[in-house]
């Protein structure tokens, strides 16, 4: 039980104030995260590390001299934003590029895709290595599909010795990748875990069992077992990991044994005493191994164990000195103290739009102040929704995104924006704060709607079906799911179809509008009769069978709340051919 917290929505944020304040002497806070507060004597590539809140010491506690050079701090297990990822990188930017490192999520590599695609269009050198350790979130043959979990730390460390060693970008980002090739865990889990503010656990794990295998969200392992004696668990660790042993990996091993929350110590000690002996009776030699918290899942009772495969180089750099708020090692060298300017991007200069174009922002403003009302009302059973399939933030994400966006358009709106403008500057909002797979779905959304739209003549209903018709594109493109692989991608395109078809026949754009929320409720509902297949419910596979998709489902929610917004406007809005 996550006891301590005032607003639950405003948890992550509170945190992080609270996390940069006790830990000034290392980071120091910045929009989106934290950076560094010391620099080593000469500029070094930046490591850029970040993921969901929730999993601390990752991300921001990894920040410091021989680790990581910044930290993007998404909500509550979801990935931070492409704006939070930007401006992190691009504070921590020496000169001398910069490495993006995180574990495998589909919110994480959809946001970090975006962010280095920015800061690659700006002028910066940017690579990625996302993090792929758990064993059994995907098979052997398929390694890049798998999770991210405390193997984060191995990499991570990895690379920041190599770039506070000198190394170049291209040096870098090889060390990384061998490292993650070499990297591999095993995790556990005694008991589920829960958000700030939530009722019940996000899963859980039966009295007197032990989940095998379960990731650090409630993703699903392979089996659930009676609860092992200590040195049972070591075993399983030790010989799950050595059946998953790198090709010619050698026989020096960094064990990292992570306790994720509800673990004591004092247990982990006990475990860790079997793994070394299990581990020299296998032949390998432990070389500064860890035991403790290194990436955790709120209050969840569980461990897990890391093997890191050494070579002389990989040795060389786990064994670098590194001084972060959650891990030190040796002895830095003496850092300077610096001050980053930590100024927010400036607020792009608000457009007007045309008067017809305006009356179009209003009533976008008015759809929004719906959308609004229909999210709080509908968040606790979009969060049911996705805690079984998912990680249970999507009603928390889409809150905080819906709210932000309709705060972000009223602002445009009184600043004289039309419609284009409106849509985009909510797009923009929507996607900072919720981050998450759908806080990026949703931003590509309204942003190809608002393209369409533009700030000029008066939309017609031609332009916002060609409108909604780009957002279906964009996201299929972007997120690479099909209809059929229960995301929202089932909903958007009978939606998309429909208003496209409606309008080519001739109908009120009310008219074509109703039937296509009509077609996406269908189409959402029967994602019942579906298994995941993409993003995070993936890993879920048959579990999520009989329950719909809490994306697909918010869609539907939200188009139909558009077509009440639509029935209710006094004139008919959109006439236009
Ligand atoms: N590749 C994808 N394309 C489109 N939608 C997706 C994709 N992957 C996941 N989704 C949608 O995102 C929803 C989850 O959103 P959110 O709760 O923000 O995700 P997460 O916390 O898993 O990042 C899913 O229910 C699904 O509808
Ligand atoms: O949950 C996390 C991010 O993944 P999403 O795909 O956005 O849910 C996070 O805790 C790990 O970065």
């Amino acid at each position: 039980m996550t006891r301590l917290f005032n607003d639950p929505a405003a948890f992550a944020d509170e945190m992080i104030e609270g996390f940069a304040a006790a830990s000034a002497a290392w980071v120091q806070p910045v929009p989106g995260g934290v950076v560094r507060s010391t620099r080593a004597a000469e500029p070094t590539v930046a490591l850029v590390i970040g993921g969901g809140s929730g999993h601390y010491p990752a991300f921001g506690g990894l920040v410091g001299a021989g680790l990581a050079h910044g930290a993007a701090m998404g909500n509550l297990f979801a990935s931070p934003s492409a704006q939070q990822v930007h401006s992190v990188a691009k504070t921590a930017d020496q000169g001398r590029g910069v490495l993006l490192s995180y574990g495998n999520y589909a919110g994480d590599v959809l946001h970090f895709d975006q962010a280095q695609a920015r800061l690659i269009a700006e002028g910066h050198d940017v690579r990625t290595v996302v993090v792929t350790d758990d064993i059994w979130s995907a098979p052997s043959d398929r390694k890049e599909q798998r999770r991210g979990i405390a193997g984060d730390l191995a990499v991570f460390k990895i690379a920041g010795a190599a770039a506070a060693a000198g190394y170049d970008l291209d040096g870098v980002e090889r060390v990384a990748r061998h490292a993650n090739e070499r990297t591999r865990s095993f995790g556990v889990a005694f008991t589920g875990c829960t958000l700030p503010g939530a009722r019940a656990p996000l899963f859980e794990v039966p009295p007197g069992k032990m989940a095998v295998g379960l990731g650090i969200h409630g993703e699903p392992g392979i089996d659930v077992v009676d609860v092992p004696t200590a040195d049972e668990l070591a075993a399983l660790f030790v010989e799950g990991l050595l059946k998953e042993a790198p090709a010619g990996a050698g026989t020096r091993v960094v064990p990292l044994l992570n306790g994720l929350g509800g673990v004591k110590y004092e247990e982990l000690f006990v475990v860790y005493r079997a793994v070394r002996r299990l581990l020299a009776e296998r032949g390998l030699h432990v070389v500064e191994p860890e035991v403790g918290e290194l990436c955790t899942s709120f209050d969840m009772a569980g461990c897990s164990l890391t093997l890191l495969w050494l070579d002389d180089e990989l040795e060389r750099l786990w064994a670098a000195p590194a001084d972060a708020p959650a891990y030190r090692k040796g002895a830095v060298p003496q850092q300077e103290r610096v001050d980053v300017p930590t100024q927010a991007e400036a607020d792009a200069a608000i457009a007007s739009g045309s008067a017809e174009s305006q009356r179009t922002a209003a009533l976008v403003g008015i759809a929004l102040d719906a959308m609004v009302d229909a999210i709080d009302t509908a968040a606790d059973e979009l969060g049911r929704l996705d805690s079984i399939a998912g990680d249970g933030d999507h009603g928390i994400g889409m809150r905080r995104g819906v709210h932000a966006g309709r705060d972000a358009a009223q602002a445009a709106i009184a600043a004289g924006a039309g419609a284009g403008t409106t849509l985009t500057a909510c797009a923009d909002a929507w996607s900072d704060k919720a981050g998450g797979t759908s806080g990026a779905i949703w931003a590509a959304m309204l942003r190809e709607l608002g393209a369409s739209l533009g700030d000029d003549a008066a939309p017609t209903r031609t332009d916002v079906a060609q409108g909604c018709s780009r957002a279906r594109d964009a996201v299929m493109a972007f997120g690479k799911a099909q209809v059929g692989d229960k995301t929202m991608v089932d909903a958007i395109v009978p939606f998309a179809d429909t208003l496209t078809a409606g309008v080519a026949r001739g109908d009120t754009l009310t008219e074509a509008w109703s039937q296509a929320a009509l077609a996406a409720q269908t189409a959402a509902d029967r994602t019942a009769d579906l298994a995941a297949s993409l993003g995070r419910a993936r890993s879920h596979g048959d579990r999520s069978i009989g329950t719909p998709d809490p994306g697909a489902i918010s869609f539907a929610l939200l188009t139909r709340t558009v077509e009440a917004v639509l029935t209710e406007s006094q004139e008919q809005p959109c006439s236009g051919a």
